[in-house]
């Protein structure tokens, strides 16, 4: 367990915190007016540990797994359309391959379990922990031992990619089940706040959802701690997603979280090492009933967007990138009252 879960210390500063304060407010703008922006900088100024942070090498990675629970089901969508929008992802014609490619952001796409078996290719990294987990309504939907590989497998693929910035991107039919489990366990909400329509269930599909769901949370009563929900609940995708968490928050990257499921990586991440939430930036507000609840989970976050999305993939990471790219920007070039000869403000 100590192994698997590395310390991650608080990030607290009072010095550097009030450095990049003092930084931000003699920029030449009315005290305040970059908003949100300007909170942006802070924390990425505190990650970074610079008064003038830079971002290198952001590092997409789409974390793509199947799920044994599709069965009862909880999906619009066939399984299939995993392993189809892998594909996808590598021709270059998914959205998260347009914005990565717009944005110049490294993309690599983790098969930690999906149903299929892929011609290895550049782009693509193979760690599958099986073919798609078990069914959750049946029995749990990975081992202990498969939970904790995937969590290691997840930490060594951040040890090997460049760069200062992780941005989590997913998919996985079925997923939008185990994030919604994982919330209801672990932040303790009834089921039927935490589940949403996913890939688009209708209203009879969505209220299937809800009981499979309840009868889940049932069949594994006493999976209270963190891990034993991962490993009750899934996915392959998830839990390679938490340690990959643990592993940037470690080596201070900055971490982009997209939507629904990467919050739930996030979520359960953050019971174990609390810390790891100083390094997280929320991209946007999924339009998947549940994320407000989630976000609440995850300490509150205020995400920078908020576009009616509910893709995955990492396309909402991929959106808020240039906001990060701008935070930087603004405070290494932005001039100070005094650097522009700007009168500052007069009292009152
Ligand atoms: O990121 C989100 O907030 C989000 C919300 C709804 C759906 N998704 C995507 O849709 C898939 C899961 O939906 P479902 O209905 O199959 O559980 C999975 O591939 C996710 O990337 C993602
Ligand atoms: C087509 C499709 C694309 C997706 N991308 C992420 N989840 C998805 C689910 C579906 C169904």
């Amino acid at each position: 367990m100590q192994d698997l879960i590395p310390h991650i210390p608080s990030l607290h500063s009072e010095p550097l915190a009030a450095a990049l304060q003092q930084r931000i407010a003699n920029k030449t703008k009315p005290l305040g007016s970059l908003g949100r922006l300007e909170d942006l900088m802070l924390r990425l100024g505190l990650i970074l540990g610079s008064e003038t942070p830079e971002l290198h090498q952001p590092q997409m990675m789409v974390f793509a797994g199947d799920h044994g629970l599709v069965a009862q089901g909880v999906s619009a969508y066939p399984s299939d359309v995993t392993w189809q929008m892998v594909e996808n992802f590598l021709a270059g014609g998914a959205a998260v391959s347009v914005l990565a490619r717009q944005h110049g952001l490294d993309l690599v796409v983790v098969d930690a379990g999906v149903a299929h078996d892929f011609a290895p290719r550049k782009g693509l990294i193979i760690a599958k922990i099986a073919h798609g987990t078990q069914d959750a309504s049946r029995q749990p939907a990975m081992s202990v031992e498969q939970c904790a590989t995937a969590i290691n497998e997840g930490k060594a693929l951040l040890r090997q990619r460049p760069g200062n910035v992780l941005l989590l991107g997913e998919m996985g039919i079925g997923n939008t089940s185990s994030a919604a489990l994982l919330l209801a366990r672990l932040a303790g909400q009834p089921v039927a706040g935490c589940t949403g329509r996913g890939t688009g269930l209708d209203d009879a599909g969505l209220t299937r959802k809800i009981g499979v769901l309840q009868a889940v949370l049932q069949r594994h009563a006493e999976a209270s701690e963190p891990l034993q929900a991962l490993a009750a609940f899934g996915g392959f995708e998830i839990a390679m997603m938490v340690g990959a968490v643990l592993q940037a928050a470690l080596e201070r990257r900055v971490i982009v979280v997209d939507g629904f499921i990467t919050s739930s990586a996030v979520l359960v991440a953050s019971r174990l090492q609390p810390a790891v939430l100083e390094r997280c930036v929320f991209a946007h507000r999924s339009q998947e009933q549940g994320h407000a609840l989630m976000l609440q989970a995850c300490g509150g976050a205020t995400p920078l967007l908020d576009l009616g999305l509910r893709l995955g993939e990492g396309s909402g990471a991929a959106l808020a990138w240039p906001l990060l790219d701008s935070a930087c920007r603004i405070l290494h070039e932005m001039a100070s009252f005094a650097s522009a000869g700007v009168s500052e403000k007069q009292a009152g």
